[in-house]
């Protein structure tokens, strides 16, 4: 469960984002909008990432902004379009990953593996593709025991064996973990299970639950 509480995201004098008060149930929810409607701002938001006023909090009683290390423990986060330090390797990256999300060692092989990317993780994220780039946000996305993930564009730029892999990896981590997911795309989830998500709308400087 995540609720929101007299929230306001303001860029300079201009406000992007409102949600007096909302309160989302534990699910998979497709978050739709338009072009520059707050999709990416309200991820951030809720990953820990922007300044903002009011209060975040999941479920049952952890804020975001009273406990900030405890929160972004259980709330990952994978961006449209990562950027990570070129020098790198996409396992340095993991390592730090697992250290800091409190991960079980050797959480990350099952990903690596069914995502194919055993023969180039150990080389400099500056060597990556950007569908590669994008493989590893969403390997680090699924590190530790997250209760909410937050996967930002997670269709875009992966082949198509991949995007099967990871409509198998949400489904998996929410009916085993019961872990929440908020999927930011403009693509439909073409999958059984996730073309029943539901949906969650960023219109009109705001958020609905209703499409
Ligand atoms: N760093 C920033 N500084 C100023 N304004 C910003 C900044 N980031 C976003 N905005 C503004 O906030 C609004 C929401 O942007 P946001 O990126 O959240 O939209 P979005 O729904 O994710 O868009 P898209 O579907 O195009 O990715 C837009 O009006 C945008 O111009």
């Amino acid at each position: 469960m995540l609720a929101f509480h007299q929230f306001q995201k303001r860029y300079g004098g201009h406000l992007a984002l409102e949600i007096p008060e909302m309160t989302i149930d534990s699910g998979i929810y497709w978050l739709k909008g338009a072009n520059g409607s707050g999709k990416s701002t309200l991820l951030k938001a809720i990953a820990g990432l922007l300044s903002f006023e009011g209060q975040i909090r999941l479920s049952p009683d952890i804020y975001l902004k009273k406990q900030p290390v405890a929160y972004r423990k259980i709330v990952n986060f994978a961006e449209a379009e990562p950027l990570f330090p070129e020098f790198l390797t996409g396992q340095e990256m993991i390592r730090m990953f697992v250290t800091a999300k409190s991960a079980s060692p050797g959480q990350e092989q099952y990903y690596l593996e069914s995502m194919q990317m055993q023969h180039y993780i150990n080389q400099p994220v500056s060597t990556y593709s950007s569908g590669m780039l994008k493989k590893l946000s969403l390997v680090l996305a699924f590190i530790g025991q997250p209760k909410l993930i937050l996967l930002d564009e997670p269709l875009i730029t992966i082949d198509s064996d991949s995007l099967q892999v990871l409509y198998r990896w949400i489904v998996e981590k929410h009916q085993k973990d019961g872990t929440g997911f908020l999927l930011a795309s403009h693509q439909a989830l073409e999958h059984d299970t996730l073309s029943k998500a539901q949906v969650l709308l960023v219109e009109n400087l705001t958020l609905n639950t209703s499409c």
